[in-house]
């Protein structure tokens, strides 16, 4: 039974898939054919019908999970295009394998009867920040180089560095998926949620398709990566002609996102990269505050932002980094990992156990 972990968000479903590099040839022989299949189809492909993903670069080799050696596969595909995924599942003679795979994410929930009803699968659920934080702390573990800060995150020649992330706790972990939660960790098992915002990463994406009519992710961040929010946004000094030295508010601080847009002639002036950079930097920055006003109440240090609103995405990390910097006068420290969105079916992967199949009951209700 191939082992799988699945994350099914909001906009993005996460699937880490385990190959066993340690098969001693009796178990070859024993192999079924529809296993080898599906392990040969996983692992010889980087797309999978027409949405799916393998982001080879972040392949996991020679991971040790209960006993066994092998490689940790990312996999990712749209959440809407889940029929099409559970039919291609089937198409590969999955149905006929697999009787229960370990999920989380409210899709989890969501998707449950579709799992049953197409492919005959039981669906074993985990909760999501559970999950989230185990993945987090595994995939750390077993990654020399998976966390890392901006250095000199407002200069252009700003570079990612290493961070040792072996004395975790407490930190402020700011998960930014289709929408935005806080938690505060303080121990493997003990952790709150104190905060989140529906103005994550999926307000991004959706404004900026219906301002600027591009239609993916990747698109929205290259017409961000080319545009000036400071055509759109009204600045400190649009309003005071320079600093507001008295609270300390520099001149080209946003006092006003997209603050003018409501002139005629500033509209017609602005280009659909410049709208595109100004709704990434309003939702980075809204972001960026919450998690600060978050650290300095639980009186955490550092902050570890993941989901994958940051992948492709340098220009939402370097401005969190600055700004959690700048304005807790350098005492906040931004920490990013370079397995973004995937830490919920790793953690998810974690709770398999071949004997699952066997069981009856959900493992959350
Ligand atoms: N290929 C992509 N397609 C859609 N959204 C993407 C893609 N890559 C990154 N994103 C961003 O990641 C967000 C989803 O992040 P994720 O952590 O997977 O959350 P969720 O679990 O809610 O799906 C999207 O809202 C979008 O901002
Ligand atoms: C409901 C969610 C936990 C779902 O997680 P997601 O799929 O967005 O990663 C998340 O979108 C969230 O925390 N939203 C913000 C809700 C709020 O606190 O306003």
């Amino acid at each position: 039974m191939p082992w799988f972990g699945m994350d099914i968000g909001g906009t993005l479903t996460k699937l880490v898939y385990f190959e066993p590099k340690d098969i001693t040839p009796g178990e070859l022989d024993q192999e079924a054919t529809i296993l080898r299949n599906i392990r040969r189809y996983l692992t010889k492909n980087s797309a999978y019908g027409r949405t799916g993903h393998r982001d080879i670069h972040l392949q996991m080799d020679d991971v040790v999970i209960r006993g066994r050696r092998g490689s940790l596969h990312f996999i990712r595909f749209p959440t809407s295009e889940m029929l099409s995924f559970l039919l291609l599942a089937k198409s590969k003679g999955m149905a006929k394998l697999v009787t229960t795979v370990c999920a989380t994410g409210g899709g989890a929930f969501k998707f449950e009867e579709d799992f049953r009803r197409l492919v005959n699968m039981k669906l074993a659920k985990f909760d999501e920040l559970d999950a989230l934080i185990k993945g987090i702390l595994f995939t750390e573990t077993h990654n020399k180089c998976e966390c890392y800060y901006w250095e000199n995150a407002n200069e252009i020649s700003s570079t990612k560095k290493k961070f040792d992330f072996s004395q975790p706790y407490p930190f402020i972990l700011v998960n930014v998926g289709s929408g935005v939660s806080v938690l505060a960790v303080r121990g493997p098992d003990n952790y709150k949620r104190i905060s989140g915002t529906s103005l994550g990463g999926g307000t991004f994406l959706g404004l900026c398709c219906l301002l600027t009519g591009c239609d993916t992710f990747e698109e929205a961040i290259q017409l961000a990566t080319k545009g000036d929010h400071k055509k759109v946004d009204k600045l400190v000094k649009d309003i005071y002609g320079g600093d507001y030295e008295r609270f300390g508010l520099p001149g080209d601080l946003v006092a006003s996102s997209f603050g003018q847009m409501h002139l005629q002639e500033r509209r017609s002036s602005v280009s659909k990269e410049d709208l595109a950079h100004a709704i990434l930097v309003t939702i980075t920055n809204n972001i960026g505050s919450i998690a600060r006003m978050c650290a300095s109440n639980e009186k955490i240090e550092k902050v570890v932002f993941v989901g994958n609103f940051l992948r492709v995405n340098p220009i939402s990390m370097k401005l969190l980094a600055y700004a959690m910097d700048y304005w807790s006068k350098g005492t906040l420290k931004a920490l990013f990992l370079e397995h973004e969105g995937y830490f919920g079916a790793v953690g998810c992967l974690l709770q398999f156990n071949g004997e699952l199949h066997a069981q009856t009951g959900d493992l959350l209700t």
